[in-house]
């Protein structure tokens, strides 16, 4: 499996936004470094979340970039995604797995040490942990954990953790001394006057 893009963009497809238009620009500046995992609402057709899909595993082909899938395991592996997320609303771990194969890139979410530990040991690839921050981009989410929560599920698996949640390129060195090895953002690029420039200053922030 190659190593994991340390950015990963999270499609915002609320109304307003053009999630095209930011993963051209995050594509430009972080090309192999970036992830962009397609996520729509829950109430998007399994057609248009197919057809955002396979546009952007078109557009990563061409900077050998990796694309996942959120939630929908099929519309991953119809479009010939690297691979798909899921929570604990999902698909559970083993079975995503299963579903998967065994060369995909498996992400699950964990809020702490013993969900990360059991997924891990059912098959994820790596973790998503948060929220790390307050955030508006998405409802029902628990109390934010910080770097500290962050930091607990790093010292607890073996897998790359990529912190979510009110991620900004201010946010990210804090992240990064407590053990994550990357980011999930929405709003840090999709909501940003310029996603490119946006996109330089979190890589800049997660090498340094
Ligand atoms: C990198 C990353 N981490 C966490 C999530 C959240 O996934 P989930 O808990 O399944 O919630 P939804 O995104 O499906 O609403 C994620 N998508 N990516
Ligand atoms: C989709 C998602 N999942 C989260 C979790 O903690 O599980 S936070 C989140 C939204 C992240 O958006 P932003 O970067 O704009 O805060
Ligand atoms: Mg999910």
């Amino acid at each position: 499996m190659p190593s994991l893009g340390r950015l990963h963009l999270v499609t915002d497809t609320r109304p307003g936004r053009d999630p095209l238009t930011v993963v051209r620009a995050a594509l430009a500046v972080a090309r192999a470094e970036l992830v962009v995992q397609v996520r729509v609402a829950d109430s998007a057709t399994d057609r248009e979340a197919y057809d955002l899909a396979r546009r952007v595993v078109a557009l990563c082909a061409g900077y050998d970039a990796t694309c996942l899938v959120n939630d929908r395991l099929h519309v991953a592996l119809a479009v010939g995604a690297g691979g798909g997320h899921v929570g604990a609303d999902d698909l559970p771990v083993g079975a995503a797995r299963r579903v998967l194969g065994s060369a995909a890139v498996l992400g699950a979410t964990a809020r702490d040490p013993g969900t990360a530990t059991e997924a891990v040991a059912a098959g994820a690839s790596y973790l998503g942990v948060g929220p790390c921050h307050p955030t508006g981009t998405k409802t029902g989410l628990p109390d934010p954990i910080g770097p500290a929560g962050v930091g607990a599920v790093a010292a607890a698996v073996d897998v790359p953790v990529i912190a979510i949640g009110g991620v900004t390129a201010a946010t990210v060195p804090a992240l990064r001394a407590a053990g994550a090895y990357g980011v999930a953002v929405v709003g840090a690029l999709s909501a940003a006057a310029d996603p490119g420039r946006a996109t330089a200053e979190l890589l800049r922030a997660l090498t340094c």
